[in-house]
């Protein structure tokens, strides 16, 4: 094997021919802090002026006193900013140029391995691409300003991050940073990738906007590198955390079904999706081999945040598992280009728009559309009345058989789980099924009219479920009330174009907390719902072909999921997902506890104790003071993991609060819960009831829009489910029997008669 060797320190590439490669464990690798690329003589180098050698305060700043730094602004200069923008450029394009020779020189990720399926789930467009790589170049920029700062007036990073707020340094000569018009379009339909939403701000919510903040970041350094104890030392092991803390111990819910877990998850995807950092080559490599152990620090990107598995891991011990592939989001300069930390990239539309149905770009919406009838594209299959999802590269699925299908969808993660292609499969059905009846009620309208007019009611049916049927039944109908979250009967008259729809970070902790939920398999239920068979996600991860796999399949799984009860809300998680998520041939997968730990770090989220104080509970002093929300054997274990009260991780301390009366999440999570999906429906100009605007439905349509339920999507896009419970979130019972489908009393049905429109009204 031969294998490039960059060293860092040196900037020499020497070229080694490894026969045999021992490797020596190298703990520093654990503990990355996204900055090990900028090393002080490459510094001197490339940007002397800079380079803490050189510390002379005139350089750097007009001659006032520290004290006045905070009242006045323009005392950095502009010559200075001019010089880190510069060295900025040149550092991070060399050190992505270094990933790309690691990759091309053979360290890059095994065909078969878990960690190359992770990253499947989000690829980058050339859009998101140019931004990322801008915002590494405003990020090194303002971490030269702060080294060089910080040096020469013996300042802490943080006094440098409130000079730097105060100083409010806007970029505006770099060619991404200038100031682009998105034009405002008064069209009555929404634009596919969320732009021209809001009059006054027309980039909020689109594709590729930065998430929102709602505490400051915890950034050791401010900027970017990964938050630390407070001691100054790492914080607790992400993996020991999982499973000290998440084990594995399977309680049912009594109420709610495996189709409530999935329906949270296309939420979810419908709303966020990070992308991971690639380089031209594909994936990171931040393991040896298959997960031996960690890279030595010379062949790791710097964009690697491995998870160490420790030495007695009771479940990656058997398996010689060291390292879990673990890789920074990617990140995006913030809306006005301005100098500061790091925000993460939403490479999916913020808005509850169905994204995850048309996709989140026009290309890959165009992609998707059949261009007649109105109709998205789909497959028809021998036997099936109905449709199945397109299929495409199969490289991103793990087939069995060459003809088994790959789907492709509005969103990548389409083939996750089975049960996740289903719900896809069910709404492009409606789509269709909508597109028809539209079609025959009004002839002459046109494949764009059809599809638009399609599109809308499916988003707003999408919307409707979600606010009046999900979110009640998992946060408690007071709670939302209060919130003002749930629609009123008719119209709602409560858009603000001042509230941002972006995705608030903290919001992903709080779902990913819903990881609980997921059982560890799925059963399938023949017409007599007498349900036989089994199937443990993880022989099912990215191999959809169940769905397809007989006449009667997708109908079998349905039935499944509404019958099957999700797994309690609880901090203890299936191994399907935290010891073999991603597992496909192999004898153990990722962990996807692990994961949302370190992914929180990642994000800089602020800690716990921050956000509890954010949504209006006491700062903790002590472990005991969060006896209040955390039950005591919890506080306990908490408490001899975690160093100070002060440090435990935001997604740690939300999941283990003891749940809120009525909900499935605890007190600090059903805030942040409530504030996302606040701006979710406030800030969109389009949400289904907003009344009194151009684009809202005529009250006949919308009170037929307020009768889709989950049960009625399910009877009118199957071929053989001719019962199902009313409330299909909730486990059948003499309070939510089974009902046929037929009967358009218990499970009410939308009657799109009311979009017929007089036959001269061609397109408005
Ligand atoms: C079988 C079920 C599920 C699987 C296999 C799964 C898997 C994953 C994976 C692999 C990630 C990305 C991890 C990372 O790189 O940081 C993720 C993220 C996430 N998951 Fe799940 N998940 C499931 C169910 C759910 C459910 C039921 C919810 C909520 C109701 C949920 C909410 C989230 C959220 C909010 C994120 C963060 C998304 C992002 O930032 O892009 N997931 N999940
Ligand atoms: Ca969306």
């Amino acid at each position: 094997m031969e294998v490039i060797f960059v060293f860092r320190g040196s900037r020499n590439v020497l070229v080694l021919s490894v026969l045999f490669y021992f490797f020596v464990s190298s703990v520093s690798g654990c503990f990355n802090t996204g900055w090990e690329f900028l090393f002080e003589d490459l510094i001197s180098d490339v940007c002397p002026m800079l380079a803490s050698a050189t510390s002379l305060v005139k350089d750097i700043l007009t001659p006032i006193s520290l004290e006045s730094l905070k009242e006045d602004r323009g005392v950095i200069k502009k010559e200075m900013v001019a010089e880190s923008l510069r060295c900025g450029r040149e550092l991070s394009r060399a050190a992505n140029k270094r990933g790309n020779q690691l990759a091309r020189s053979g360290v890059c990720l095994d065909p078969s391995s878990p960690a190359l399926f992770h990253f499947f789930s989000a690829k980058l467009s050339k859009e998101a691409k140019k931004a990322a790589e801008v915002s590494h170049e405003l990020l090194t920029a303002t971490k030269l300003l702060q080294l060089k700062i910080c040096s020469s007036l013996d300042i802490s990073p943080n006094t440098f991050m409130s000079i730097l707020e105060d100083e409010d340094i806007k970029v505006t000569d770099l060619a991404y940073c200038k100031p682009v018009k998105i034009p405002f379009t008064k069209s009555k339909y929404r634009s596919f990738d969320g732009t021209s939403n809001n009059m006054k701000h027309p980039g909020w919510g689109r594709t590729g906007a930065p998430f929102s903040r709602i505490a400051t970041p915890r950034y050791s350094d401010g900027i970017y590198a990964m938050p630390v104890a407070k001691s100054g030392r790492p914080l607790p092991n992400a993996r020991l955390l999982s499973t000290e803390l998440f084990a594995d111990r399977p309680i049912p819910s009594r109420t709610l079904t495996y189709m409530n877990m999935q329906w949270g998850q296309f939420v979810t995807h419908d709303l966020l999706s990070q992308a991971m950092e690639v380089t031209d080559e594909g994936g990171i490599q931040c393991c040896f081999g298959n997960g031996q152990d960690i890279l030595p620090s010379e062949w790791q990107n710097d964009k690697c945040i491995p998870i160490c598995v420790p030495e007695d891991d009771p479940f990656y011990r058997h398996y010689g598992v060291r390292c879990i592939n673990f890789v920074r989001s990617v990140t995006t300069p913030r809306d006005d280009c301005s100098l500061g930390y790091a925000e993460q990239m939403n490479t999916v539309t913020s808005f509850l728009d169905g994204s995850a149905i048309y996709g989140s770009d026009p290309m890959l919406a165009s992609k998707l559309r059949e261009k007649s009838g109105g109709r998205l594209k789909e497959r028809t299959k021998f036997g099936c009345k109905r449709g199945f999802l397109p299929t495409a590269d199969a490289k991103t699925c793990d087939l069995r058989n060459a003809s088994d299908p790959c789907y492709i969808a509005g969103d990548r993660r389409v083939n996750q789980t089975p049960t996740l292609a289903v719900i896809h499969t069910l709404l492009l059905r409606e789509h269709n099924r909508v597109a028809e009846v539209l079609s025959s009620l009004n002839p002459l309208w046109t494949d764009e009219k059809i599809y638009q007019e399609a599109r809308r009611i499916v988003i707003a049916e999408i919307q409707h479920i979600t606010y009046q049927e999900w979110l009640p039944l998992n946060f408690g109908e007071n709670y939302l009330r209060y919130y003002r979250i749930t629609p009123s009967t008719l119209y709602s008259r409560d858009y603000n174009p001042d509230v941002n729809p972006a995705v608030v970070g903290a919001f992903a902790a709080a779902f990913r907390s819903l990881h609980s939920v997921v059982p560890d398999s799925f059963v399938t239920c023949p017409a007599t719902y007498q349900c036989a068979y089994m199937y443990k996600l993880s022989d099912y991860y990215f191999n959809p072909a169940l769905v397809e796999s007989s006449v009667e399949s997708l109908d079998d799984i349905i039935r499944g999921i509404v019958t099957q009860s999700a797994a309690e809300a609880d901090p203890h998680c299936t191994r399907e997902i935290t010891n073999l998520l991603f597992k496909l041939d192999n004898k153990w997968g990722m962990d996807l506890i692990a994961m949302d730990i370190q992914r929180g770090r990642d994000h800089g989220l602020a800690s716990y104790n921050d956000y509890r104080e954010t949504c209006g509970l006491k700062r903790a002093h002590s472990f005991q003071d969060l006896s209040g929300e955390i039950p005591q054997d919890r506080i306990n274990a908490l408490s001899q993991i975690y160093e100070c009260v002060d440090d435990i991780d935001l997604f740690v301390g939300g999941t283990m609060e003891k749940t809120v009366q009525g909900s499935i999440l605890g007190k600090t999570f059903q805030c942040i819960v409530a504030e996302q999906f606040y701006r979710t429906r406030i800030g969109d100009r389009f949400f289904y009831d907003h009344g009194e605007m151009p684009h809202s439905f005529t009250p006949d349509q919308l009170k037929e829009i307020k009768k889709a339920s989950m049960a009625r999507l399910i009877c009118d896009n199957t071929d053989g489910i001719k019962y199902i419970q009313r409330k299909a979130f909730e486990m059948e019972s003499a309070h939510n029997p089974k009902y046929n489908c037929y009967d358009y009393d218990a499970i009410p049905f939308v009657d799109l008669t009311a979009w017929k429109r007089p036959i001269l009204e061609l397109y408005d």
